[in-house]
């Protein structure tokens, strides 16, 4: 980057030569008189104006786009007081670039939004401009697209890697925080040293989302107002936005105005100023000329421009994950942890920044907006740390709710069998549920710790480990607000273990490293001590993660993708140009461009584990379960299990323990699976398996009877299956209805009970076989596509009758009502509600499905 002191000389000649021309054409204009003034004068004054725009818009700021590209180079024509929008056209023989002023000065405003595709092409066209006008890295561009989706500013792209123009937000939430960052912008900005004020933010808004409301708009204005003294700027197309309340919008302050119509357009006069000659008065007409906007660059060009700032951008040597790492030649491993883990986060200039988990700072917080590196920025720790700590020094959980799939590669899986040998538990794409189970595990541990410690007589890990080899643990939990969403008995678990964690994990070497990407999400954020983040000192904010810092440190305004705030004292901020011992700036790597680096680096530490260790406990959330995987239903078929059970899939905790349903003599010991999904057929279909292998051969009977479609290959295929252990008898309903009276132990198998049809099942025979059967050893194993006439069946007292239900997609409110009780369930694909009445335990759980669905 060129030195401050020429950029501002360069600035400093070219605004002396703007503000000459200025002076040059007013006698000019002053001159012209009104344009009823004659044709040759007309003609004459457009010639003038075209030189004296050639000269306000140098390079880039006027150049014709679509016709030969300019060989300008980049970044050679600032600052850019003014830009061409299009060309104004009094005549049909007389032109002139129409161009307004922009940065350093106010804003532009568009009556119409993008979705007319000639404010889009303007859009383009004025970013491209700016871009290649500007030094390279002095404009960061935040777009926004609520209409289209983002396709706008497509053809930008390639810039987004650069930190000059991430992605485009597209929706109200992304607004605000392009909004936020904008006000710590314009906040850092005016408490700056001039020195400070070398770049320039331009927010452009190609649409507004829908949901923006009128605080949203009042920020843009509030923005409007402060911004040009302060380095932001804004191009907002489509404002004054169309009132949802009836109250109109003014225009957007110290902005020009551009309204767009059929063929052409009209630019109203800039801000303080007047296009009119100032005879007598200057009066505010505008400019009075229809004005053809500038048309979309051609691809191509835009291409070269975005590839030529790449290029500059990247001349600065990028961070390499190499560089965080330990010398080759140094042995892994070689770290003890009894004072702490410490791994380097990224460098500060040359040099290298390194944060702790230790009693000072025992967990750290990241945030950042999507796409801003957040899974890069843990995946180098997870890296830097596991290459420095054996897993007798260190062991992690790793949580993902970001659904981002980050941490899949440090599990097994058919391409790479390899592991991170320091990972204990990995949930990829997790559920609540999952999260909580491992919150507990790792609750119980620190219990555990404590008991030592007071056994011990110590109050300090380190003076623990003088006695006991135990590992520091690492809990890494992504997208940690999932944890503590919806107000139920599971958030408010979630709440109370993270805070006990938060609180005293430090003396007993449990840490956390939370990182989000929707920070502004988290009430009490910044409560203070006595919330759970006050036990946070460690905050690294990357570019829109401002909210980890406290709500005065505006360092992270503006942080281009790669770059880091962060700070030790819980974001704490203080005088700008003190120095901050407390807070640094960090480059950081992109793992994903070292790919090859980081295999290699897993393989090596994959290879150096001891023989005995086993691949950590992995939970995706999206993967199916199959019975014939079960080890508890292996271990019933190899006779090794006492009681018959019925089992119906797997139990969302870190074991991913088997989810049972024992069938033993009490009354109600019988199980109904509701819903109208056709996986209650599998469910059945595994749950009747289950219990036959819990059975010796020949020593128990099936009644099998399908009453819809959907449980016709399921009830067939089961039979084949069981008649190789058991007896088995097939039926129809009329089989079925003698069936429910009889006395000999076995179970009956439906699928589909609800269609015997109203009133066919004799309610006393049921409910004798409900209330006696199990004392006989007679259970139903039943799966009902409706709750309603599941509970018409058993004439209200379903509850009191069958002791055991699985809820597939039934909604919340209906299984509340059927239990008589207030359950949080949210039918959803892959999951399912275990309820046990006898053992009062309602979980959710992953149902076992039929090898075919596998996908
Ligand atoms: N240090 C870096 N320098 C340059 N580019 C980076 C850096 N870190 C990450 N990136 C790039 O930024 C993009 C987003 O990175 P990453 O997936 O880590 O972000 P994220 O915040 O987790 O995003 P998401 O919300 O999509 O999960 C990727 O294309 C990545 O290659």
């Amino acid at each position: 980057m060129a030195s401050l002191t020429t950029r501002r000389s360069h600035a400093a000649a070219l605004h002396r030569q703007a503000a000459a021309v200025i002076a040059a054409a007013r006698p000019v204009l002053d001159r012209a008189g009104p344009p009823a003034a004659g044709l040759p004068r007309q003609r004459d004054l457009a010639g003038r104006l075209r030189a004296a725009a050639a000269t306000l818009t140098p390079g880039w700021l006027g150049a014709q786009l679509d016709a030969a590209p300019p060989e300008t180079p980049l970044g050679a024509s600032f600052p850019a007081r003014f830009v061409r929008i299009g060309t104004a056209q009094p005549l049909d023989d007389a032109r002139f670039p129409a161009l307004v002023p922009l940065l350093g000065v106010g804003h532009l405003a568009l009556d119409a939004d993008a979705g007319d595709s000639r404010v889009a092409g303007l859009l383009r066209a004025l970013l491209l401009r700016l871009l290649a006008a500007a030094p390279v890295g002095s404009l960061l561009v935040r777009a926004v697209d609520g209409a289209g989706s983002g396709v706008v500013f497509a053809p930008f792209a390639p810039l987004a890697d650069a930190g000059v123009l991430p992605p485009p937000v597209t929706d109200v939430g992304g607004l605000r925080a392009v909004l936020a960052e904008a006000e710590q912008w314009t906040g850092r900005v005016a408490n700056a040293r001039r020195d400070d004020h070398s770049r320039t933010l331009l927010l452009v808004i190609a649409s507004l989302p829908a949901q923006t409301d009128g605080a949203d708009l009042a920020r843009i204005e509030a923005l409007a107002q402060q911004g040009p003294e302060r380095g932001l700027h804004l191009a907002v197309a489509g404002w004054p936005p169309r009132p949802a309340d009836g109250s109109p919008r003014p225009p957007l302050p110290r902005s020009t105005t551009v309204a767009v119509r059929e063929s052409y357009a009209l630019v109203g006069d800039p801000p303080g100023g007047f296009f009119s000659a100032p005879a007598p008065e200057p009066t505010a007409t505008g400019l009075n000329a229809p004005v053809l906007l500038d048309a979309d660059p051609p691809g191509e060009l835009v291409r070269r421009v975005c590839d030529g700032l790449r290029a500059a951008l990247s001349a600065e040597p990028r961070l390499r994950l190499t560089d965080l790492l330990p010398a080759e030649a140094d042995e892994l491993w070689s770290e003890e942890s009894a004072d702490g883990l410490s791994t380097p986060v990224g460098h500060d200039s040359d040099t290298s920044v390194t944060l702790q988990f230790n009693d000072l700072t025992p967990h750290w917080m990241v945030g950042g907006r999507s796409g801003a590196g957040v899974s890069a920025f843990l995946i180098n720790v997870l890296y830097g740390l596991s290459a420095r700590y054996a897993p007798a020094e260190l062991t992690v959980y790793l949580l993902d709710f970001s659904g981002g799939g980050a941490f899949a590669e440090f599990v097994p899986s058919d391409r790479d069998r390899s592991w991170l040998p320091q990972a204990l538990a990995v949930g990829v794409e997790c559920d609540r549920e999952y999260g909580v189970a491992v919150l507990r595990e790792l609750d119980a541990e620190l219990t555990r710790r404590s008991v030592t410690c007071k056994k011990a007589g110590v109050s300090r890990f380190a003076e623990l480990r003088e006695e006991h080899r135990l590992p520091r643990m690492l809990c890494v939990i992504d997208e940690f607000p999932a944890l503590l969403d919806g107000r139920d008995a599971l958030a408010d678990e979630a709440v109370s273990l993270l805070e006990s964690l938060a609180r005293r994990g430090r003396s007993y070497g449990i840490h956390l490293l939370l990182a989000s990407r929707r920070l502004r999400d988290v009430p009490a954020l910044h409560g203070g001590r006595e919330s759970m983040f006050g036990h946070i000192p460690v905050r690294v904010a990357l570019p829109g993660g401002g909210d980890v810092l406290e709500p005065a440190n505006d360092a992270a305004a503006g942080l281009p993708v790669g770059t880091a705030v962060v700070n030790t004292a819980g974001g704490l901020g203080g005088p700008r140009g003190a120095t901050r011992g407390h807070e640094r700036t960090v480059r950081f790597p992109d793992p994903d461009a070292d790919r090859a680096a980081l295999t290699a680096l897993r393989h090596r530490v994959w290879s150096a584990r001891s023989p005995e260790a086993s691949p950590p406990r992995v939970f995706a959330g999206y993967a199916q379960q199959f019975l014939n995987d079960d080890p508890t239903y292996r271990a019933a078929l190899a006779g090794r299990s006492t009681r018959p059970a019925a089992l119906i899939g797997r139990t969302i905790d870190v074991p991913l323990s088997t989810a049972t349903f024992p069938l033993d003599t009490s009354p109600g010991r019988h199980l109904a699976i509701l819903g109208p999904s056709p996986i209650g057929a599998d469910v059945l279909e595994a749950a009747a398996r289950s219990v036959a292998a819990h059975h010796a051969p020949r020593t128990t009977r099936f009644v099998i009877a399908s009453l819809v479609a959907a449980g016709d290959e399921p009830a067939a295929a089961l039979a084949a299956e069981l008649t190789q252990r058991q007896e088995v008898e097939t039926v129809d309903v009329g089989g079925l209805l003698a069936a429910l009276g009889g006395t000999e132990p076995g179970y009956l198998v439906v699928f589909g009970m609800d269609a015997a049809g109203p009133g066919r099942l004799p309610p006393d025979t049921l409910r004798s076989l409900l209330r006696d059967g199990p004392g006989r050893g007679l259970h139903l194993l039943s799966w009902w596509r409706g709750v309603r006439r599941f509970a018409e069946e058993l004439d209200g007292d379903a509850r009191e009758e069958v002791a055991g239900m699985v809820f597939l997609n039934v909604p919340g409110a209906d299984v509340s009502l059927l239990l008589g009780a207030a359950v949080d369930w949210t039918p959803r694909p892959n999951r399912a509600l275990l309820h046990d009445r006898h053992a009062d335990r309602t979980t959710v759980i992953v149902p076992f499905v039929r090898p075919e669905r596998a996908s």
